[in-house]
């Protein structure tokens, strides 16, 4: 009967504007710049190991309190949306024996080979964030090395992944009964081009899970824009804690902590307008 069907092409025209803002967002990281990206980011100031208000200290910080409190265990530990950043499984790579790491974009899943075939070029020393981490797990800084070869070791594969696609990594990349936890940072909002497509994302993210996996998400709050290379502006979904929270929620997660940086004035450097960062650790229902 007529009225059981819905209006002709509403359906159609929300699913064609998705698919545009996903188009579009995929059009702003061909012009994605590792290198560039690195510096902003993760140098000085934002990466000062000298200072307890440094915005990385703060990230590395909890994830080694997450991976390292007892909860979290198994096999395989995947991060969605890498980049060319390695800092996201430095706690991970002792605590899970496979790591897959993944990126959207060939660029940065380079970066990461060359770092871990250890042949030199890569565009970050990450020295100083291995012997951070280090010393947070009680280890002497010069163990740095250890941590280092251990990250090689564990890491299995390096993949292509889109998160806005159901099946966000490809058929048998990974193992059929899912990995025993996720760690992403800085990706779903900073690749979506509205929250409805963030909370698609999530939950496309939750099918690599297994049920009773935890997550670990790191992202921006408040931030519409960041540079991802010089002159190259892309845009970010602005997000507030409650609607991270929500999201979680609607994606099928449970929260376990949700803890909040905000960003002093001078660590505000120009490269993007965020004026928080959170970290989420939840588990999978
Ligand atoms: C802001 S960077 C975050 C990098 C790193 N995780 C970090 O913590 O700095 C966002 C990353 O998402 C990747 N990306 C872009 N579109 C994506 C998509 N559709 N699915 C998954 N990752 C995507 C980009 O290539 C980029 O490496
Ligand atoms: O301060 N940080 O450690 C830091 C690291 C990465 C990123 C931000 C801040 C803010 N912008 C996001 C992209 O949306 C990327």
């Amino acid at each position: 009967p007529l009225w059981g069907r819905r209006p002709p092409n509403q359906k159609a025209m929300g699913e064609k504007a998705a698919e545009n803002g996903i188009a579009a967002m995929a059009a702003c990281y061909q012009r994605f710049d590792p290198a560039s990206y690195l510096k902003y980011n993760y140098t000085p100031p934002r990466a000062d190991f000298g200072r307890d208000d440094s915005i990385v200290p703060w990230k590395l910080a909890r994830l080694h309190r997450a991976f390292t409190e007892g909860d979290v265990r198994g096999d395989l530990l995947v991060d969605v949306g890498s980049g060319p950043t390695l800092y996201q499984v430095l706690s991970g790579c002792e605590v899970f024996s496979k790591v897959i790491l993944t990126d959207f974009l060939e660029v940065n899943r380079q970066e990461l080979r060359r770092w871990l075939r250890d042949e030199g070029g890569c565009s970050l020393d990450w020295t100083p964030y291995l012997q951070y981490v280090c010393q947070l797990e009680g280890r002497r800084p010069s163990a740095w090395t250890e941590k280092a070869a251990k990250l090689r070791q564990v890491v299995q594969d390096v993949l292509p992944i889109d998160v806005h696609c159901p099946q966000p990594v490809a058929p048998h990349g990974l193992p059929a009964a899912g990995a025993d936890c996720l760690v992403s940072t800085f990706c779903l909002e900073s690749v979506s081009p509205d929250l409805a497509a963030f909370t698609r994302a999530l939950g496309h993210v939750g099918s690599l899970l297994r049920p009773g996996g935890h997550l670990l998400l790191i992202g921006a709050l408040g931030e519409s824009y960041y540079l991802g290379g010089p002159g190259v502006k892309i845009p970010v979904v602005p997000l507030n804690e409650a609607q991270v929270c929500a999201s979680l929620v609607e994606s099928g997660y449970t929260l376990i902590r949700l803890e909040v940086y905000t960003l002093p004035q001078d660590m505000r450097v120009g490269v993007d307008d965020v004026s928080g960062v959170f970290f989420v650790k939840a588990k999978k229902l």
